[in-house]
């Protein structure tokens, strides 16, 4: 049994590659990186060094890898594959997919029942559409049909967090990389074509959309509100900055407003909910994975967009008939570290809120607090307590 793992990068490496050759196929990496191909196919194994409370070392192996540049030899791989992985970055996603046809096509001209699930493994949204899309226009007209039945794009949701990897951190070896404990890979259930991989970490779960909006919504809305607000602090890493009172007691705010969001929605109990934003709260306190604000924070404005994690949610919140306070400074905290000046413009503009809307004086009035005292979070909180209780008006 064999996976074609595209990247060989923090995910594939940290995470896809080694859950699959744990699952128990042979894993063959895909990379256009000479050195991280060659050590592969030198050493057969690599250091996956788990860090935190329960660190460990585990070598991984049954690997090898090939030439992305050598794209006959990777489609010849591909059409022999019996699963299919990319985790390459949502840029090169597209530039691979003629290489992926040409695979395709080789496997399909031998017999177009030969099923092949693909296991996207990208930070993106809709990212079966994206691909079918591409898949569907590339391919040669007499195997657009075998796509539907015999292509399986499968959704999934990755959770675990892998920091860049410095020198230090490499210790001389280049495919060291660390990683966090959590190791569980949810799929879309109902995208797969064949046999779903049976190892327990890997959760099949429907309606997937589930799974990739708690992602985007309480984890990724969090953690990038961590990384901001760490950054107006003066924080380098995500740890420091989770373990600042006022920090945490935000970021916990905003993700309960998504959580309650998230639970009427799906019609899942808020408990479960809250068990998640308790581990992830635990999981952004590991200091020794050195992941920093930078990183977390990077790209403000993609961040800013309105589905991504901090005005989907708040839009998703106003939809569900949730107030979006903490959502709002979240908004207010993007915007503060990325203008000092125009930051209604930006945010018509970027966010697609006016400062007519609700939300929009919410985040405005935010904004101007940071920006007359950008480090008083106590005066913060006491305005969302505020704006809570004018809002919502008296509790019985
Ligand atoms: N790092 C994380 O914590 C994390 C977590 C969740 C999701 N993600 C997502 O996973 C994806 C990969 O992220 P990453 O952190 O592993 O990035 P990365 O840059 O470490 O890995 C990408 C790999 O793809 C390789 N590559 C680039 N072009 C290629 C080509 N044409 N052919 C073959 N290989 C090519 C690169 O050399 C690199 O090794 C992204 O979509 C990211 O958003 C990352
Ligand atoms: O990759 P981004 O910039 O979309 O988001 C930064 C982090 O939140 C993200 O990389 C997480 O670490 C990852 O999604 C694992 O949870």
């Amino acid at each position: 049994m064999k996976t074609v793992m595209y990247g060989a990068g923090n995910i594939g490496r940290g995470f896809i590659g080694a859950l699959l050759s744990q699952t128990g196929y042979e894993v063959v990496f895909v990379d256009v990186n000479d050195e991280v191909v060659n050590t592969i196919n030198r050493d057969k194994t690599y250091p996956q060094e788990i860090v935190g409370e329960h660190g460990k070392t585990v070598w991984i192996q049954n690997i090898r890898a090939v030439d992305g540049k050598d794209t006959s030899s990777v489609s010849n791989e591909i059409a022999s594959a019996d699963l299919l992985a990319t985790s390459v970055g949502v840029s090169v996603l597209e530039k691979i997919v003629p290489v992926i046809c040409e695979g395709l096509t080789k496997r399909w001209d031998q017999d177009p029942d030969n099923v092949l699930d693909l296991l996207i493994c990208e930070n993106l949204m809709d990212a079966d559409k994206f691909l079918r899309e591409r898949i569907y226009k590339t391919l040669p007209a007499r195997h657009k049909e075998t796509m539907s039945q015999s292509l399986g794009l499968v959704e999934t949701s990755i959770g675990r967090m892998v920091p860049v990897m410095t020198d230090d951190m490499k210790k001389g070896d280049p495919l060291r990389i660390c990683v966090e404990e959590y190791d569980f890979l949810p799929v879309d259930r109902n995208a797969f074509k064949g046999p779903i991989p049976d190892y327990d970490k890997i959760v099949p779960y429907s309606p997937f959309s589930f799974y990739l909006e708690r992602k985007l919504y309480i984890h990724n809305m969090a953690h990038a509100f961590t990384a901001f607000l760490g950054k107006i602090k003066g924080y380098t890493y995500i740890d420091e900055s989770i373990n600042d009172i006022y920090i945490r007691k935000l970021v916990e705010g905003a993700m309960i407003e998504s959580a309650m969001m998230i639970s009427k929605k799906y019609q899942v109990e808020f408990s479960e909910l809250k068990a998640h934003i308790d581990d992830l709260l635990l999981r952004f306190q590991n200091s020794d994975l050195h992941d920093t604000v930078e990183r977390v924070g990077r790209e403000p404005l993609r961040k800013l967009k309105p589905d991504d994690r901090l005005v989907g949610a708040l839009r998703g919140c106003e939809h569900a008939g949730i107030l979006p306070v903490y959502l709002s400074f979240a908004v207010a905290c993007a915007l503060y570290n990325v203008t000092k000046d125009s930051a209604s413009e930006l945010l018509a503009e970027t966010s697609q809120i006016s400062t007519q809307e609700p939300c929009g004086k919410y985040i405005m009035g935010f904004y101007e607090q940071l920006k007359s005292a950008p480090k008083d979070f106590p005066s913060i909180l006491k305005m969302t307590d505020t704006l809570y209780s004018e809002i919502r008006g008296p509790v019985v």
